[in-house]
């Protein structure tokens, strides 16, 4: 099947500022495309080129397999926007129901699922909204037509972890649908656990796509064993991907390096009685690529704190 979005060479320039530079992309049918990068990397910028709302300075793409000017694709696609601008004494709820016809007719009782999924309050003036149903209600008008494409900018920021995990419900439902998603985030914890491949730009250069099961394969976990009596260290010695190696008595500590495969047979030879896994750290290869040649974080901006 053809690719929702094809770019080759896509560039923009504001006057001399680079937005974005020769960016070639492909964003396949039914999956879901998480873009990273810092603020001011150039997601904004390529998703406003799909979008058509500015144009290129050169460089060629298709968005469903069309030229994003075509008036036929925006129809096809749901959009939240990184920063809403909601404003007015209109009552929030009243501008959903324009928004549903103006979208030839969403049913009400499908705006009233998105509303009552995400938990938003919309008896108040637009003018008036919390950032967090603000954000909901950006996210109801990006899904109530069900479109074929969804682009969303930022889609997490201002929610809390409830309705984060019925909105990332929700992107999980339109992949099963066979619907394609591109939602862009600063933060990888955020999107990686619905991606299937991320994106990772930087500075207006798109620096790596990775499949997100390949990069946790490639992660490094922490594991600790504890055994009901003192295990030698030579068993676990020289254990591929086994690193930080630590035995202390029924207890063993390390860090693994892709499959735990072999370490986990060679635990199996004692009697285990505990063990701890943690999940995978994605975040640090994720800022492998943001680091420069002395190893250095070149954009502090990339981690968030916990
Ligand atoms: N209208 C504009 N005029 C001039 N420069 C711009 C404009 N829009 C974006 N830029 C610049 O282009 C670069 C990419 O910005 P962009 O908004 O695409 O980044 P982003 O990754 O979306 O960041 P954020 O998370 O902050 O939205 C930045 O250096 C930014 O300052």
């Amino acid at each position: 099947m053809a690719a929702v979005v094809e770019t080759e060479g896509l560039t923009k320039f504001y006057g001399h500022r680079r937005g974005l530079e020769d960016l070639d992309l492909e964003i396949r049918p039914g999956e879901v495309f998480g873009y990273l990068g810092p603020n001011g990397a150039g997601k904004t910028t390529t998703i406003r080129l799909l979008l058509d709302v500015i144009r290129p300075t050169r460089g060629r793409m298709s968005v469903l397999g069309m030229d994003p000017r075509d008036s036929r694709v925006r129809a096809r696609i749901g959009y939240l926007p990184g920063e809403l601008a909601l404003e007015g004494r209109e009552k929030a709820g009243d501008y959903l129901d324009f928004l549903a016809r103006a979208r030839g007719g969403v049913p009400p009782e499908v705006v009233r699922d998105l509303v009552e999924r995400l938990d938003a309050d919309l008896s108040v003036p637009m003018g008036k909204l919390s950032k967090g149903n603000k954000q909901k209600l950006g996210l109801i008008q990006a899904f109530m037509h069900e479109p074929d494409f969804l682009i969303l900018d930022e889609p997490t920021s201002g929610l809390d972890p409830l309705v984060q995990q019925e909105f990332l419900a929700m992107v999980r439902e339109v992949r099963t649908s066979g619907r394609t998603v591109l939602m862009s985030s600063h933060v990888l914890a955020e999107v990686e656990h619905v991606s299937d491949r991320v994106g990772i730009v930087r500075a207006g250069r798109l620096v790596a796509v990775e499949d997100v099961a390949a990069l946790r394969e490639k992660a490094v976990r922490r594991v600790e064993f504890h055994f009901d009596a003192p295990v030698p260290r030579e068993a676990f010695e020289g254990l591929p991907g086994v690193r930080e190696l630590r035995v202390e008595g029924a207890s063993l500590r390390c860090t693994i390096d892709g499959r735990p495969d072999a370490l986990i047979k060679a635990a199996a030879r004692f009697t285990v009685v505990h063990m701890v896994s943690a999940e995978p750290d994605l975040e640090e290869i994720f800022l492998t690529y943001y680091s420069d040649e002395e190893g250095r974080h070149a954009d502090a901006g990339v981690k968030e704190p916990a």
